[in-house]
């Protein structure tokens, strides 16, 4: 079933709104969105909205294959990035990056 919303930490926040985090790596159940498609963000803590965005494309992508080139998408090292992939899913192999823009407000 298609996403209908999208949550993120609230500590990337800025980053999103600044167009610094053009990318999110997701699980499985959280990989089903269509290129196109429009999303309201909000924070996983509080549920609070703070902006659309609109789905460019989802590309499945291994663990073993995160370069530098995804985490500046994500503004991180790839070191933090693996560190971020290692606290939020751990011992997952298979990720799906999803690319997105956001919205002007
Ligand atoms: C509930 C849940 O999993 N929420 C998530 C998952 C991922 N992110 C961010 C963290 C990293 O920047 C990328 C890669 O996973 O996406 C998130 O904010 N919230």
């Amino acid at each position: 079933m298609l996403l209908t919303k999208i949550t993120f930490f609230e500590r990337f926040e800025h980053d999103i709104l600044s167009g610094s985090k053009t990318i999110t790596l997701r699980d499985e159940a959280e990989s089903h969105v269509i290129a196109g498609q429009i999303l309201p963000v909000s924070t996983f803590e509080t549920d609070r909205w703070f902006c659309d965005i609109q789905i460019i494309d989802v590309t499945p992508v291994k663990l073993t294959e995160l370069t530098k080139v995804h985490a500046k998408q994500e503004n991180m090292t790839l070191p933090q990035l693996r560190d971020v992939i290692a606290e939020i899913y751990p011992g997952l192999e298979q990720l799906f990056m999803i690319r997105f823009r956001i919205l002007p407000q």
